[in-house]
């Protein structure tokens, strides 16, 4: 198990002009809706979260932040970043109760999405050297059509997708609390990514929002609800 190292380089430098309490843009101005073919997209609202620089210090010194590991092929090997979640859903109580600023975002974004994102993770990529390699979210193994929220705090990193197995289509570079939601069938024919990068300007984390329940996702967004929808054949 990994831990965020103490006197950590890992204060991130924040924005100048975005200081204040975390929260979110209720009215969403700013989000645009990015077709990536006829099934999936991604929606993006940079800088949906205010006060996100805050939320980085809090959730640094508060976050149970742990190496997990991850299965290639027959290997099991540690995750090149760290990751922080809670073994309560987002609205419980208790001693391992989310903290209120994820709460806030996750209430926000069911409210807009139609859906109860119950369950956060925060990934802390610390310098460029962390990462996460091409993959669809697990959740499509359960759920048809899952939408899947990443909040990015902290430094800009690249954020790329594609079809599964092609070449990179679209491109972002989320961080300062930039939203990005995948949906429609992204998570099953498409592939997203967080690269390594030589020159990442510090580190960042991505709030991640999921849902359990709405084993069919309709969300706001997937009108109409796609009609075309099968598992790939491939095992993973
Ligand atoms: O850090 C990100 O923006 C993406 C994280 C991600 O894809 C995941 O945890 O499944
Ligand atoms: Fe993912």
């Amino acid at each position: 198990m990994a831990s965020v190292p103490e006197a950590s380089p890992l204060a991130y430098q924040g924005s100048l002009f975005d200081g204040g309490p975390s929260a979110p843009d209720e009215s969403f101005t700013g989000l645009r809706r990015i077709d990536l073919d006829d099934r999936s997209w991604v929606d993006y609202c940079p800088g949906w979260l205010r006060g996100s620089d805050e939320l980085f210090a809090e959730l640094v010194g508060t976050g149970r932040f742990a190496q997990r590991t991850v299965h290639v092929y027959d290997n099991t090997v540690l995750e090149p970043r760290l990751t922080a979640g809670w073994s309560t859903a987002v609205d419980d109580e208790g001693a391992d109760a989310v903290p209120a600023a994820l709460r806030a975002v996750s209430k926000s974004l069911s409210a807009r999405y139609g859906v109860v994102f119950d369950r956060v993770w925060v990934n802390l990529y610390r310098d460029g050297r962390d990462s996460v390699a091409w993959h669809g979210d697990r959740n499509k193994n359960t759920h048809r059509n899952p939408l899947v929220v990443t909040v990015s705090i902290g430094a800009r990193r690249r954020f790329l997708l594609r079809p599964r197995g092609g070449k990179t289509a679209l491109e972002l570079r989320p961080g300062a609390g930039d939203l990005v939601v995948m949906g429609g069938a992204c998570q099953h024919e498409w592939e997203h990514t967080v690269p390594k990068e030589a020159r990442a300007p510090g580190p960042r984390m991505s709030i991640t929002l999921r849902h359990t329940a709405h084993l069919d996702a309709p969300g706001v967004a997937t009108e109409p609800l796609p009609t075309y929808w099968a598992p790939p054949p491939t095992a993973d």
